[in-house]
This record gives C-alpha cells, sequence and structure tokens, in this order.
C-alpha cells in the first residue's frame, strides 16, 4: 500500500546527539525514524542530529553512510530526494572515545551558543558500560544544563545489581525526570492501543479480572536468529532481552488499574505496582513454570537456518536460552489465580506478537446438545503483523434445522480500518522525548523491579540446561506441557502471516 505523506505541526527545534551513531541501531533505527518524523514535518528549522563514535570519519562519509542507511531502512514509496537531502543536511558527526579525553572539546564547541532552545537530548546508543562514562564526561565537558534529557538504550544491567549501578552513575549526573529509557515495545500503535481497549471502552473493564478471566497469554514470536548481534546475545538470552524488558511491559498494560490519567507519572505508578506484585518464583516454581530452550538447526520460512550454537560469535558448549515459556501471577485483587503465560522465542515459525485474553466459560447452557460446540470468549490481540483486536463469539450457524452453534471472530483489523501507515515505535518515542513526555519510558524504579522479579528465575536456571528445539517450530516440548497440564492450549490457529 502507498502511504501519501501526512504533515504533522513540528515540535520544538532539537539537538539529538546519538553517541553511537555509526552502530547498527543508529543505522536501522534511529537515522530512519528521524528522517520518517522530518518527512513529516515534526523537526523545526534549525535541528541538528550530531552523530557520535570512535571512528575518524569526515562529515561528507558520515552523511554518505547516514544517507545510505536511510535507503536501505526506510521504504521506497516513503524515500523523496529532496526531503533526504535536506534531513542529510541536519547531520554533524564528531568523532568521540566515551572511555578517554579524545574529541569531548570538538563536541563541546558544537554547542558554544546554543542555550536551552534547541532542546538538548543525548541518546546514548552503545553498550551499557559507557553510560557511566559518557554522562561523567557529558557533565565534565560542561554539556549537562538543568534541562538538558538523556535516553538509554536497553539493556539496563544484566541483573538487579548491576542495573542498580547504571542507574547510580547515569543519576549522579542527570535527574530522574531528565531520563527517558527506552523500551521500545511501548512505542508500537498496538501496545499503546492497549490503554485505548481497556480505558477508552466501559465494555471490558468490568469484566477484566480473575472473576471473569480465566488466564491471559503472551506471545512474541520472532523468526530471526541472532543477526549478527551473537556476542551480545550470548551474554543476554531471550529472559534478559525480551522478557525483563518487553514482555513484562505487555503484562503491566493488560494487569494494571486504570491510571488516574495519561499525565506525569500516572501511568507509570500503575505498572510498577503490577511489577511489585509479581510472585516471585523459588527453585521449585522455576522448575515447575519456566522452560528455557535454544535451538537447533531447522527450516524457517522455508529456508535451512544453522543451530544457535554454530552461529557467528557463539561460544561452544553455549548454554544461553533463545526460548523462555513461563508462568507468572500477578498476586492482587484483581488477578489472584489467574495464570499468564508467556512465551518468546527466536527462530520459531512465524514473526508474530500477540496477547490472548481468554475469558471464563458460561456459568450455565440453555443449547441442549451444544455443550461441545460451546467456546468460552476469547479476545486477541495481535501487535504485529496484522496488528488487529479480534473477540471470539459464539453465534448461531445460520440455516434452518435447529440451533447449531459456532464460534466466529469480530474482527477489528487497523489496516482496513486506518488505512493509515503505522509509525515504528522509534518514531514515536524519539518525538517523546523532544516533547518531554516520559509516560512511555522505563522509570528506574519500574526496571529496577523487573529486575528483582527475573533474578529469582536467573537464580533457579544456574543448575538449569536449556532444553533443545529444533528451528522453525514452537519451542522445546515441554512449553506445551507448561500449559497443557493445566488443560490450556496455546493459542496457535492463526499463526501465520497472512491476515485473517
Ligand atoms: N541493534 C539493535 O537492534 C539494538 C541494540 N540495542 C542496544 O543498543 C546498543 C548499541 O547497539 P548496536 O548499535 O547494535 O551496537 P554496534 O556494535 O553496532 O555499535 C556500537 C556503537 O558504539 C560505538 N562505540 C563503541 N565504543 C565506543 C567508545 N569507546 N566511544 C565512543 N563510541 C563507542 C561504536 O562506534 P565505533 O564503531 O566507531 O567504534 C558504534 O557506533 C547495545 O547496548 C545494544 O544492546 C538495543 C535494542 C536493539
Ligand atoms: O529489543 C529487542 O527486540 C527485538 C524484537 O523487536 P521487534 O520490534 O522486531 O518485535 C529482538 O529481535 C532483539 O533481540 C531485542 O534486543
Amino acid at each position: 500500500m502507498s502511504h501519501p505523506r501526512t504533515v504533522a505541526a513540528p515540535l520544538p527545534a532539537f539537538d539529538y546527539t546519538v553517541f553511537g551513531g555509526t552502530g547498527d541501531l543508529a543505522l536501522r533505527k534511529l537515522l530512519p525514524a528521524l528522517y520518517l518524523r522530518d518527512r513529516a514535518g515534526q523537526v523545526a528549522a534549525g535541528s541538528r542530529i550530531i552523530a557520535v563514535s570512535r571512528s575518524v570519519l569526515d562529515l561528507a562519509d558520515y552523511r554518505k553512510k547516514a544517507e545510505a542507511a536511510v535507503r536501505r531502512h526506510v521504504a521506497a514509496d516513503e524515500l523523496d530526494d529532496a526531503l533526504l537531502a535536506r534531513f542529510v543536511e541536519r547531520l554533524d558527526y564528531v568523532s568521540v572515545n566515551a572511555t578517554s579525553s579524545e574529541g569531548w572539546s570538538d563536541l563541546a564547541e558544537r554547542f558554544v551558543g546554543r542555550g536551552d532552545e534547541p532542546v538538548r537530548i543525548f541518546y546514548l546508543a552503545t553498550s551499557p558500560s559507557l553510560f557511566g562514562p559518557i554522562c561523567d564526561r557529558l557533565k565534565a565537558a560542561g554539556l549537562v544544563t538543568p534541562a538538558a534529557r538523556v535516553v538509554l538504550e536497553k539493556p539496563i544491567g544484566r541483573d538487579l545489581a548491576s542495573a542498580r549501578a547504571i542507574n547510580e552513575q547515569v543519576g549522579a549526573v542527570f535527574a530522574e525526570s531528565q531520563i527517558y529509557r527506552i523500551d521500545h515495545y511501548l512505542g508500537k500503535e498496538t501496545v499503546q492501543n492497549l490503554l485505548a481497549l481497556r480505558f477508552a471502552n466501559s465494555l471490558f473493564e468490568p469484566l477484566w479480572n480473575a472473576n471473569h478471566i480465566d488466564h491471559v497469554q503472551i506471545t512474541v514470536a520472532e523468526t530471526v536468529g541472532v543477526e549478527g548481534r551473537g556476542d551480545y546475545y550470548d551474554h543476554s538470552g531471550a529472559l534478559r532481552d525480551m522478557v525483563q524488558n518487553h514482555l513484562l511491559q505487555l503484562v503491566c498494560l493488560v494487569g494494571m488499574e486504570s491510571p488516574v490519567s495519561l499525565l506525569q507519572e500516572a501511568v507509570r505508578d500503575e505498572k510498577l505496582k503490577v511489577l511489585r506484585s509479581l510472585k516471585p518464583m523459588g527453585p521449585e516454581e522455576v522448575g515447575a513454570c519456566t522452560v528455557r530452550g535454544q535451538y537447533r538447526a531447522g527450516a524457517v520460512t522455508g529456508g535451512a537456518v544453522p543451530a544457535y550454537a554454530d552461529e557467528p560469535g557463539i561460544p561452544t558448549g553455549s548454554t544461553t536460552e533463545t526460548f523462555v515459556a513461563l508462568k507468572l501471577e500477578i498476586a492482587n485483587w484483581r488477578w489472584a489465580g489467574v495464570p499468564f503465560y508467556l512465551r518468546t522465542g527466536k527462530r520459531l515459525p512465524a514473526k508474530m506478537s500477540e496477547i490472548v485474553i481468554q475469558f471464563r466459560p458460561i456459568p450455565h447452557s440453555i443449547f441442549p446438545g451444544s455443550a461441545g460446540e460451546l467456546q468460552a470468549n476469547r479476545l486477541i490481540v495481535r501487535l504485529q503483523p496484522d496488528e488487529s483486536i479480534r473477540l471470539h463469539l459464539m453465534t448461531k450457524e445460520p440455516g434452518p434445522g435447529g440451533m447449531r452453534l459456532r464460534q466466529a471472530p469480530l474482527n477489528l483489523s487497523f489496516a482496513e480500518t486506518f488505512g493509515a501507515r503505522f509509525p515504528d515505535a522509534y518514531e514515536r518515542l524519539l518525538m517523546d522525548v523532544v516533547r518531554g513526555n516520559p509516560t512511555l519510558f522505563m522509570r528506574r524504579d519500574e526496571v529496577e523491579a523487573a529486575w528483582a522479579w527475573a533474578e529469582t528465575i536467573l537464580e533457579g536456571w544456574k543448575t538449569q540446561q536449556p532444553k533443545p528445539y529444533i528451528a522453525g517450530t514452537w519451542g522445546p516440548s515441554q512449553a506445551i506441557a507448561l500449559i497443557e497440564r493445566d488443560g490450556r492450549t496455546w493459542h496457535e490457529d492463526d499463526l501465520s502471516n497472512t491476515p485473517f
């Protein structure tokens, strides 16, 4: 579908300084997102993007690299030569070593005569080990004004202690209100739509609790492997890379109470309460309620793929998990006794993220002989691809000859209903930093509460080897047993990339 250019009102002018400006994240996600916002008219005249990294490059070379990256990662129908040329003009490049004094005075020079306008933002798209040193040197260079903002990429640490250490280091330079910890799942249109679904409709909220909901499933499935990030991934694994942040944020949005408003800290306060209500797992629960897996060679979307162990950068004998399935409980009045089943993994059969809310069966049937046909209602929020909300309802099958029941979906397809292109998550989040709106970013206490819970699993896994699964399947058989033991099944009937 071709997407016409819609023009938005510009935001205040900004200076976005992107540390890690030559890295994969900057070139694949951040620059394309900024170009697309520029194309949409949100980037005010005078705004600059100052890329920073160790490599010694002249500006012309960096601009060529950046332009090529935008051309590669933006859809052809959203590329416009004139707009791209204007965008490239906004780019500057400074070679700086985060761990030495090299280049800092060059960076400081770029800010001579610039006060708090334009909005001053430092985006740290580097290894988290550099967050502390970069912040210290920004301060020493006199670049940290009271209105400056800093954006931290995930991962914020690899456990509670390291997350606290990073938060302390950054917090020694920037106030919490200046710190934007990014979780790109919160920038996805359909994830934000969970707020609209729950709190802009009166239909669901009265049913949104243990009295009416049997269980919740959250699946975030990927077909890709480690994509050249083997070194990072092997030190991380699926629990740290996906569950501790993205999946728990989804749990929060499904599980939280209604925030007082969308303003200030209200949403983050409610998410924090969910994270603090997660039932910690002791060694027994970890054994019974979690499954970790690692893929073996197989075939994904028709092509043969190697085992995780044979991917570049993976050390021999690695026991890092590429798949997690688990059952968690939110220990509060709303959710007591309602299991949340989560699963995520690489090299699964489809790229697909969805949330399934399984309602309880009706208490009594008036349809004699239809017991086998009666199925409880199910709400399916498809986050990606083919973004949609579907409500499975029981209906009468049309035709004479008695009352036959059948489940049928009420389907709200976002593409069909709205037609517009969905901005990439980074587009929304990068502009929220310019707006000074931290609602969709993680606060320090949230990150630390998520780690405190995730650590209980990591602790239990110390003596557990990952279970093998063949690439292109839905994970180890134990993941199926995890839910089937409870008399439930993973929702898989629509799991393809084709619209339904
Ligand atoms: N790539 C992705 O899709 C995602 C990445 N992340 C996280 O973002 C961070 C960056 O990831 P990614 O872009 O993939 O990593 P890359 O390895 O591709 O890039 C790292 C960047 O950091 C720069 N850098 C390294 N050391 C220094 C230093 N001492 N001083 C200044 N700059 C330095 C590099 O510059 P140079 O090359 O010039 O040395 C390069 O620009 C990581 O923490 C990653 O986990 C998070 C979500 C997704
Ligand atoms: O943060 C990460 O997310 C991606 C998946 O993001 P999506 O938007 O494509 O669903 C994942 O591949 C990567 O390992 C992880 O670091």
